[in-house]
C-alpha cells in the first residue's frame, strides 16, 4: 500500500491556497461566531461621565460626618441640573451621573434619612463608590482588533462601543452531495439492497455548528452523467466547498475520480495514510474546492472532523484552524498499528482524576451506532508499537 499521503500532509494540501473569504456587514444579532476583518474602535466613551456605583447619597467628603439638606436626585439616565452646593446631600442611584462638586457617595444602609434631610454618622474617604468617565473604555480605544472571533462577551463590546453592525468574514457555503444507487433519504421505505443515507445529515450538521452554511443537496445515483450535473450545479451556484460522500474507492461504481477529470481538473490527492478515510480526496474545480468522502459512514464522519471543519475555521477567518487534541489515558490495551493512522472511536470516563479513553472492540467504518455511542476518537500513529491499558494517548473529542 505505497503511496498512501500521510494526514499532515493531506491536512496542508486541503487548506493550502484557502484564505479568509471576503468582508461582509451584518447586524450584532447574526454575528456571533465570525471573525472581524477590522479593528472594532469605541465611538464613545464608558461611561460617559463619572457615575455612582451605588444607591445612596453623593455628598462632599469634606461635610462627613453630619447632617445635610437633601437638595435633589440623580437617577440613572435622569442627571441632576446643576452643582452641589457644599453642606447639601444629592439622592443617587446606581449608574447616574455624579453631580458637580460632589467627590464621594455614602451608600444609603450608613445614613438615616429624615424627612428632607439625611443623617451620616460616618466619614467617607473621597472618590468612593465612584466609577470615573471611561473606566471602562475611552472613545478611539480599540476594543476589539480584527481577527477576533465574535462571541456572546466581544458582541457585547461591540454594542457598548455602538457598533450596530460589523465587518465579517463572510461564512463559506457548504454542499454535501451524497452518491450511491443503494440510497434513499430518510423517511423513505428501503427497496430490495437499499440503506437509508445517514452521512450528509451529519456532516451539514457538523458544518453548521462550526458556522458554515449547509446545503444538502441530496442523492445522485452511481451515474456519470448525473453526477457531473449536480457537481456542475454546485459550481454554478458557487459553493465554496463541494463536499461529497461515496464513489472514492477503486470499484467501477467509484465514480468521483472521473468526475473530476471530465471537469477539467486535477487531483489534490486521492488515497491517504489513514484509517477510516483511505480513499479520501481533494480536487480544486475553479473556485470551488472539492473534498470526495469515502462512503463509510465513520470514515465520512472523520474525515469531515479532520479536514473539513479545518478548512472551515480557514475560511471563515480564524486562526485555531487545527482540530485540538488532549491527553487521556488508554482504558484496555490496544495492539502495534499499521502504516495507517488510526482515529478509533472510544468512550470517555473520569477515574481517579485521570481521563480515561476506551476505544470500543469493533472498529468497522460502516457502524453509525458505535459512532454514536463513542466520545472521542483515539489518536493511532502509522506504525505504534502496542500499547497496554494506563498508556497515555491523544485524542480528539467529537462534537456532541
Ligand atoms: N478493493 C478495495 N475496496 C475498498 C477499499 C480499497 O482500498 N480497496 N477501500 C475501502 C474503504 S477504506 C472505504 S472507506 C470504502 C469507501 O468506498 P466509497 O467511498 O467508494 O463509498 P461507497 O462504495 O459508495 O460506499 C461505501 C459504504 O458506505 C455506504 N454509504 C455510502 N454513502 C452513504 C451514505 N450517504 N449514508 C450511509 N451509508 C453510506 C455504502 O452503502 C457502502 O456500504 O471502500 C472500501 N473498499
Ligand atoms: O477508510 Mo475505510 O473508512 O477504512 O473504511
Amino acid at each position: 500500500m505505497a503511496g498512501l499521503l500521510p494526514v499532515a500532509e493531506a491536512l496542508a494540501r486541503v487548506l493550502d491556497g484557502a484564505g479568509p473569504l471576503p468582508e461582509e456587514w451584518l447586524p450584532l444579532a447574526e454575528a456571533d461566531g465570525r471573525v472581524l476583518t477590522r479593528d472594532l474602535t469605541a465611538t464613545r466613551t464608558q461611561p460617559p461621565r463619572a457615575v455612582s456605583a451605588m444607591d445612596g447619597y453623593a455628598v462632599r467628603a469634606a461635610d462627613l460626618p453630619g447632617t445635610l439638606p437633601v437638595i435633589g436626585e440623580s437617577a440613572a439616565g435622569r442627571p441632576f441640573a446643576g452643582a452641589l452646593p457644599p453642606g447639601t446631600a444629592l439622592r443617587i442611584f446606581t449608574g447616574a451621573e455624579m453631580p458637580e462638586g460632589a467627590d464621594t457617595v455614602v451608600i444609603q444602609e450608613d445614613v438615616a434619612r429624615q424627612g428632607d434631610r439625611v443623617l451620616v454618622s460616618i466619614s467617607v474617604s473621597p472618590g468612593r463608590h465612584i466609577r470615573p468617565q471611561g473606566l471602562d473604555f475611552a472613545a478611539g480605544l480599540v476594543g476589539l482588533r480584527a481577527g477576533t472571533r465574535l462571541d456572546p462577551r466581544k458582541l457585547a463590546l461591540a454594542a457598548a462601543m455602538n457598533h450596530a453592525r460589523l465587518p465579517v468574514h463572510r461564512a463559506p457555503r457548504i454542499a454535501i452531495l451524497s452518491t450511491g444507487d443503494e440510497l434513499v433519504e430518510p423517511g423513505t421505505a428501503p427497496g430490495p439492497g437499499q440503506i437509508v443515507s445517514s452521512n450528509a445529515l451529519a456532516v451539514a450538521t457538523l458544518v453548521q455548528r462550526e458556522g458554515g452554511i449547509a446545503t444538502n443537496l441530496g442523492i445522485c445515483a452511481d451515474r456519470l452523467d448525473e453526477t457531473l450535473a449536480a457537481v456542475r450545479g454546485a459550481r454554478q451556484a458557487r459553493f465554496d466547498i463541494l463536499v461529497t460522500s461515496g464513489g472514492a474507492s477503486v470499484g467501477e461504481y467509484d465514480l468521483m475520480r472521473d468526475v473530476i477529470e471530465h471537469e477539467g481538473a486535477t487531483l489534490g490527492f486521492w488515497k491517504i495514510a489513514m484509517r477510516p478515510g483511505k480513499p479520501l480526496m481533494m480536487a480544486d474545480l475553479g473556485a470551488m474546492r472539492l473534498l470526495g468522502l469515502p462512503g463509510n459512514p465513520v470514515a465520512s464522519f472523520v474525515c469531515s472532523t479532520i479536514f473539513l471543519l479545518p478548512l472551515i475555521r480557514r475560511l471563515a477567518g480564524r486562526a485555531d484552524v487545527e482540530t485540538p487534541t488532549e491527553d487521556a489515558e488508554l482504558g484496555v490495551d490496544v495492539g502495534p498499528n499499521d502504516l495507517r493512522a488510526d482515529y478509533l472511536r472510544a468512550a470517555l470516563a473520569w477515574r481517579g482524576g485521570r481521563l480515561v479513553a476506551t476505544p470500543f472492540p469493533i472498529q468497522d467504518s460502516s457502524m453509525v451506532r458505535v459512532l454514536a455511542e463513542a466520545d472521542a476518537l483515539v489518536l493511532r500513529a502509522p506504525h505504534a508499537a502496542a500499547a497496554p491499558a494506563g498508556s497515555p494517548c491523544r485524542i480528539i473529542r467529537l462534537a456532541r
